[in-house]
């Protein structure tokens, strides 16, 4: 068997493909995080029917600027880290995988690696996207009442001075308990797919791929649901006043407060979301690693 290196193409195809799917799935992501963290809304046409009324097309957009920037070193940490675990666990690299599938116990482990790790890169972004999703006020109109944070670096540079550099991490350990084990479940659904739709040895096709990436997108969204509910709210928390002592408190409280159902707030977005982001992110990924050879 070959020694096997790190390999580089795996952390620059995975910025890529998750730049490609940012994009197409933000204006689901806005409509979701006002979901459950505002309760005015009547449901999902509802809110988007305002925000779109009030704030325009650019209100879906709000909050994307940094979620581009720094999806570089997100997605990049989530497919590096997950792809060059299993090198470490089985010794295969990509393509080799496809004649020698690795066991569904080292797919799950490296991506709950993945998981793990990127949930640390991502919490500061994740928090100003939040943060500025929010902001309700119509984009920077004459006479219009100014949004409390101006913008992306004016968000960080406001929580960095109200309360310090903790402040930025914000909801860390909410993020980090939803992606470790839904990041693993997400890599076993995909590849789970992928091998019972492929001929042995061979490369799935396009069609297997935008399928099982879809599906892999609904599974752990669902499954990540209930955290991501707890996660935004508190990312939200602290803004006027602390509400929540933490995340076991914010769970209880919301339960209290409004029922079960509020673990499946923006379940039927989430899902619409997930399917079309995850399928062409897997698409791109698979092609840029072929590509690449
Ligand atoms: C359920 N979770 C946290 C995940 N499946 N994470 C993996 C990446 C998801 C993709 N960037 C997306 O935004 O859907």
């Amino acid at each position: 068997m070959q020694a096997q290196t790190m390999s580089v193409e795996e952390f620059v195809a995975g910025w890529i493909s998750g730049a490609v799917g940012l994009v197409l799935g933000h204006p689901f992501d806005t409509v979701k995080v006002r979901l459950q963290t505002q309760t005015t809304y009547r449901g999902i046409a509802d809110c988007m029917v305002r925000i779109y009324r009030h704030e325009s097309l650019l209100g879906f957009f709000k909050g994307m600027s940094f979620p581009i920037a720094s999806i570089a070193v997100v997605n990049a940490v989530l497919f590096g880290v997950y792809s060059n675990t299993l090198l470490l666990l089985t010794a295969t690299s990509h393509q080799e995988r496809r004649v020698q599938p690795p066991s569904y116990m080292h797919i799950f482990l490296a991506g709950c690696t993945g998981g793990f790790l990127q949930a640390y890169c991502l919490a500061p972004f994740d928090l100003i996207k939040v943060r500025l999703q929010n902001q309700t006020e119509p984009r920077a109109q004459p006479g219009s009442p100014r949004p409390r944070y101006q913008g992306p670096m004016h968000c960080a540079a406001s929580i960095f001075r109200e309360e310090g550099p903790r402040g930025l991490f914000r909801g860390a350990w909410a993020l980090t308990l939803r992606d470790t084990p839904t990041v693993g479940i997400y890599f076993i659904t995909y590849e789970g797919l992928c091998h019972q739709y492929t001929p042995e040895g061979q490369n799935p096709s396009s069609a297997t791929v935008l399928v099982a990436g879809g599906f892999a997108g609904i599974a752990s969204w669902v499954a990540a649901t209930p955290l991501d509910v707890i996660k935004s709210r508190m990312q939200m928390d602290g803004l006027r006043r602390k509400v929540y002592r933490g995340v076991l408190d914010c769970m209880v409280s919301s339960v209290q407060q409004e029922g079960l159902g509020v673990f499946f707030r923006g379940l039927t977005i989430n899902s619409a979301r997930a399917f079309p982001v995850n399928a062409v992110t897997f698409l791109s990924y698979e092609y840029l690693l072929r590509w690449w050879g």
